[in-house]
């Protein structure tokens, strides 16, 4: 589903789907967190750094951390870019009710860090990357710590796959959760691949031609092949 498609699926969910924004973006982050769950549990990775954007993609962020702190793990945000959005208000006073910490210090936090989700771009990326994400982008290209990236590794463009040179070069995250349906960038990806979103009925999955992901059970998750293969 390229980007076109994307930006009107989420459009058509919350105008004739009568979904709001806050519901599709819970379930994003719920699915998000379930991803992590999934990739490694509290007991093992309990330090989980999570960056996030000043859009959507880092609203997932927002909401996924929640989850995460209530199923054993200690999230710490990265926010740089907070907007004065009611939405994005309200997910980050939940965060701190929970007295999960803030920090601006991306890179030294990432280093003592088990885990890190990218939730800094998805679908309406587009560019070179601006202040005060290039640091954070090479980071996550050039650091050791494991990275799950949310809906598209951020920098890649969502058609064309991942940047030839800038401070995203190299970045191929070992895990990604795609939202409602895999962008074209999944050519380039390599790692392990989940979908999440469980809010598409079949009509809608078949007017935008993809199939709802087989989902299992009360799960939100589902892991697909790289390509998006099933499994
Ligand atoms: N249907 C679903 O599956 C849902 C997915 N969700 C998530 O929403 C994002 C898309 O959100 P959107 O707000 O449209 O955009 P982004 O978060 O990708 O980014 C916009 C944000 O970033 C800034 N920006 C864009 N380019 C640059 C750049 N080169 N440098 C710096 N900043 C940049 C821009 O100004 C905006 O502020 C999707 O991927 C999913 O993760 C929804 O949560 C629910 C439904
Ligand atoms: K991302």
């Amino acid at each position: 589903m390229g980007v076109k498609a994307a930006a009107a699926l989420d459009e058509e969910l919350m105008s004739t789907g009568a979904y709001s924004i806050d519901q599709l973006m819970e379930l994003a982050g719920l699915a998000v967190s379930q991803a992590m769950f999934a990739l490694s549990p509290p007991q093992r990775t309990p330090n989980i750094l999570v960056a996030c954007g000043p859009g959507n993609n880092g609203g997932d962020g927002l909401v996924a951390a929640r989850h995460l702190f209530h199923f054993g793990y200690k999230p710490t945000m990265y926010f740089p870019k907070q907007t004065k959005n009611e939405l994005y208000q309200r997910l980050r006073i939940q965060l701190e009710h929970l007295k999960v910490p803030f920090t601006d210090d991306f890179v030294g936090t990432a280093v003592v860090s088990d885990y890190i989700i990218d939730a800094i771009f998805g679908f309406s990326f587009s560019g070179e990357v601006r202040e005060p994400f290039p640091a954070v982008i090479r980071a996550l290209a050039e650091g050791k710590v494991p990275v799950l990236a949310v809906d598209a590794p951020s920098s890649w463009n969502i058609e064309d796959g991942p940047p030839k040179d800038g401070p995203g070069k190299g970045y191929n995250p070992p895990a990604l959760v795609s939202m409602t349906a895999p962008k074209p960038l999944i050519k380039w990806f390599k790692g392990r691949h989940f979908v999440g979103g469980r809010f598409v009925s079949q009509t809608i999955a078949e007017k935008y031609g993809f199939d709802v992901p087989p989902y299992r059970g009360s799960d939100q998750i589902v892991e697909i092949g790289s390509h998006g293969e099933r499994l």
